[in-house]
């Protein structure tokens, strides 16, 4: 599309598996950079994907990515939530502190709003761009060669080969299996998360938690023992969502989503406030889903022994939601791939991936270490310490995670990068 604008075409053949938020964004970004982008996606159609979820962020370290795509931050601030707080409750319903988020306005924009309709976005905005997206295509398989120096992907027996494959197919990875020499399952965490997604017509009319909706978009959390919950309303208070965490058995095996009932979720919640009871009990039939948060040991790698495949998104790293960066990460996770193939060229596929692979891993890493932080700080709080000091459950900001523009630290980085892989004696592979 001539209004696009793109870099000039480096000859990079790039497949992406799975179009979800990761593989998106590398596509995108990889389009951006003057890359030929092929994206595979197993669902027949998108509105399989575009339509599950409900709440999910962006912080500004990933919505930097979507303010060099052309209308797109513009389209997800008109239907993002509108506040730049967070009020923090006991869990008994006594008002404990608000936590302001104006001062990061001066790091980036921050995006909350309904998972479906902000992928939606991007989806439109990546076809828009005219990348080459194919739907009803399952990867069954990845492999790489020497001779010639490619990659591919098995799709119905077919090979479809390019110079890198980018795996980006969520938790259940194939990808892994080359990547790591093993078939590797996720693990239960041991959790998983009450959420939903509902029109505020009947809250509006309901006197204990109208005031959730009725003066425009909020944002609060209730927290107790080994449990928070998060509530927020959005589009002017039109519609509202809640989430929490709570103890699960642990079995993944076939889904890692079923649906959910209000009175089961009322159960973890003896003794909490009438303000979250109600929330609980006004949700619609249906729109109650019960998420297993699946967990996997950090990849000692993200990339295949030939440096052609590389892992991005939960593919390589699966976040739990108190750290608030797992979409955030997939997003910075494609902008920098695509960067260091235009650094290191089409000559020097393997240094590209090597090189992302050094520049995000330790990044990525300490970003997931602040999910069992925030979430040990809210579960196990010392309510005596709080009530004099209420900053102590305020959520971990922290400008070296958030005030980050991953696109720049790549280009800034990429040589001295390069020189370390160079020297360093465990990596052959350049
Ligand atoms: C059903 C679902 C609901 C979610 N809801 C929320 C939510 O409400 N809030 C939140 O914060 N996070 C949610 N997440 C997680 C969130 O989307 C991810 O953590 C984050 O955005 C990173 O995305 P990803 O692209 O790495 O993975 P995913 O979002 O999982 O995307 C992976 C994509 O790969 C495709 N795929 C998988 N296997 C293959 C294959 N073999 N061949 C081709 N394509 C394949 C999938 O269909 C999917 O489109 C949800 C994830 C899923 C799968």
């Amino acid at each position: 599309m001539a209004s696009i604008p793109r870099h000039p075409p480096t000859g990079i053949k790039v497949i992406v598996v799975g179009a979800g938020f990761a593989g998106l964004a590398a596509a995108i970004e990889c389009d951006r950079k003057g890359h030929s982008v092929t994206l595979l996606e197993k669902v027949d159609d998108i509105a399989e994907i575009t339509r599950i979820g409900d709440i999910i962020s962006f912080d500004p370290n990933g919505s930097k990515a979507f303010e060099r795509w052309p209308g797109v931050i513009e389209a997800m601030e008109a239907i993002a939530r509108q506040t730049k707080w967070l009020d923090l409750y006991h869990h008994e319903g006594k008002f404990v502190t608000r936590q302001s988020f104006a001062h990061e306005n001066a790091w980036g924009r921050r995006i909350n709003g309904h998972r479906g309709q902000l992928h939606n976005i991007i989806y439109q905005h990546a076809k828009a761009r005219g990348i080459d997206i194919r739907l009803s295509k399952r990867v069954e398989d990845y492999f790489e060669t020497d001779d010639p120096p490619q990659a591919g992907v098995v799709v119905n027996g077919e090979r479809i080969v390019a110079d890198l494959v980018i795996a980006a197919e969520g938790v259940r990875s194939r990808g892994r299996k080359i990547v790591l020499g093993f078939d590797e399952n996720p693990k239960s965490s041991g959790y998983a998360v009450y959420r939903a997604w509902f029109p505020s017509d009947q809250v509006a009319k309901n006197p204990i938690i109208s005031h959730l909706v009725i003066h425009g978009d909020t944002h609060q959390g209730f927290i107790g023992p080994d449990i928070h919950f998060l509530a927020s309303s959005i589009k002017n208070g039109s519609e509202i969502n809640w989430v929490f965490t709570h103890i699960d058995d642990g079995n993944i095996e076939e889904s890692w989503q079923f649906p959910g009932k209000p009175e089961e979720a009322l159960k973890y919640l003896e003794g909490w406030c009438p303000v979250v009871r109600e929330l609980v009990k006004s949700t619609p039939d249906g729109r109650l889903i019960d998420h297993k948060l699946v967990y996997r040991d950090p990849l000692p790698t993200f990339i295949s022994p030939k440096a052609r495949i590389a892992l991005i998104g939960d593919s390589a790293h699966p976040f739990l939601p108190t750290s608030i960066q797992g979409a955030s990460q997939s997003i910075e996770d494609g902008v920098v791939l695509a960067t260091c193939l235009e650094l290191s060229g089409k000559a020097n596929i393997p240094q590209a991936l090597q090189a992302y692979e050094k520049i995000r891993y330790e990044r990525v890493h300490r970003a997931q270490a602040m999910g069992p932080k925030t979430r040990e700080r809210w579960h196990k709080a010392d309510w005596t310490k709080v009530w004099n000091n209420p900053e102590m459950i305020h959520l971990v900001r922290e400008p070296w995670l958030l005030n980050f523009d991953a696109e720049k630290d790549a280009y800034n980085r990429f040589d001295d990068v390069v020189a370390a892989l160079k020297s360093s004696p465990s990596k052959p592979r350049l």
